[in-house]
């Protein structure tokens, strides 16, 4: 018998590295020509409208019965001056679907789906199925086509996370980073990981190319001083003074390791780095589901504890965003708790 989320899994791992490959494809052709603003001023690009429509048409397939909590909708792209944008969505959705896949033979025979033949109306549509607005009660997937949009327009680091949300709670867990190196110990090496995490069952990465897993664990630390911090490059996203301040607190000297996108979560979880920190900057702003869901899994099964900055945990079951909690914070099992102590004395004199 498999083990359980086996069929997830191998779907999930799919979908994610089809739409991986996608934004990848993208990015070489997309780097500096910025995209379709948001109402909020965020950046949307082809490539975020692609791998939603992508990602959510192929879970359609497999698990119909599933709703999809995706960032993106198509009323933006519905506009008659993005028709060029929408049409060129359509065409590279339709290119991916094509693309063959390096898959383990399992894997494969479960991620294979009728080929259907889809139009502007069919990938609207899936783009739109999104629309979940998620719950305490069913099975949603979490799906952030491309996090860390200014990373992908600056060639930097991105990442097209997939988490499924089983009433209310983190069950699978995957993430393609395109730019993240195989080997971190080879920086300059291959690019392309896939992560996944399945809930009990550890933390693996691969690469692009092959479908071998590996177990990965986050570092196990001597002490806290030894420990390196991982945070966001905008400093719009996390509060970067009160980091330095909770560095300096735990005695930490090494420079923090800024980068965009949810790639922190992973960094971590394979021991390039111990501490992802996400203080709020802004006192209104509530965390997506879609920015954490896969992200906090991976960590927690390579050994780490996820909580919001006063140490509760991060709670899925609320709808599309985390209102019940404020900020995340990631660290080791056994130095989370001390962790916690710094952020509340570091905030608490800011008296915020
Ligand atoms: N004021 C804010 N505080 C925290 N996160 C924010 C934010 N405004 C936008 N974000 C989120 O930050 C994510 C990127 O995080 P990071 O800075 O770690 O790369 C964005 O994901 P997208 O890029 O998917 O839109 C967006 O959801
Ligand atoms: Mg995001
Ligand atoms: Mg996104
Ligand atoms: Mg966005």
């Amino acid at each position: 018998m498999s083990a359980p989320y086996a069929r997830e899994q191998a779907i999930a791992l799919s979908t994610v590295l089809k739409a991986s490959l996608l934004a990848q494809k993208i990015q070489a052709e997309l780097v500096g020509s910025g995209g379709v603003e948001k109402k909020d001023k965020s950046p949307v690009t082809v490539g975020d409208y692609t791998a939603q429509a992508l990602v959510s048409a192929l879970l359609a397939a497999h698990f119909p019965s599933d709703a999809i909590i995706g960032e993106e909708d198509s009323a933006d792209l519905q506009r008659p001056e993005q028709a060029t944008v929408k049409a060129q969505i359509v065409r590279l959705a339709g290119e991916a679907m094509r693309e063959e896949l390096p898959l383990a033979d399992e894997e494969r025979a479960w991620a294979d789906v009728k080929r259907v033949e889809r139009g502007d109306t069919e990938w609207m549509a899936a783009i739109d199925r999104g629309n979940s607005e998620g719950g305490a009660k069913g099975r949603h997937w979490a799906l952030d086509p491309i996090d860390g949009t200014k990373g992908f327009l600056r060639g930097g680091q991105y990442a097209v996370c997939l988490g499924l949300i089983e009433d209310g709670e983190v069950v699978l867990g995957v993430m393609g980073c395109p730019n993240l190196p195989v080997d971190p110990k080879q920086p300059e090496g291959d690019k392309g990981a896939l992560f996944v995490a399945v809930k009990g069952q550890g933390a693996f990465q691969r690469s692009f190319t092959s479908p071998t897993l590996t177990r990965i664990t986050m570092n196990s630390l001597a002490s806290l001083s030894a420990a390196s911090f991982c945070e966001s490059v905008e400093a719009g996203h996390s509060d970067h003074g009160t980091n330095a301040r909770i560095a300096e607190l735990l005695g930490i000297t090494r420079d923090s390791v800024r980068m965009d996108s949810q790639a922190k979560y992973c960094s971590i979880a394979r021991g390039d780095g111990d501490i992802y920190l996400r203080l709020p900057v802004s006192a209104t702003y509530e965390e997506k589901v879609w920015d954490h869901s896969s992200g906090s899994l991976l960590v927690a099964e390579a050994g780490g504890i996820v909580s919001d900055m006063h140490g509760l945990p991060l709670d899925f079951s609320l709808g599309r965003t985390l209102k019940g909690n404020k900020g995340v914070i990631a660290a080791p099992r056994e130095w989370h708790k001390q962790v916690i102590e710094a952020v509340a004395k570091a905030v608490g004199e800011e008296g915020k």
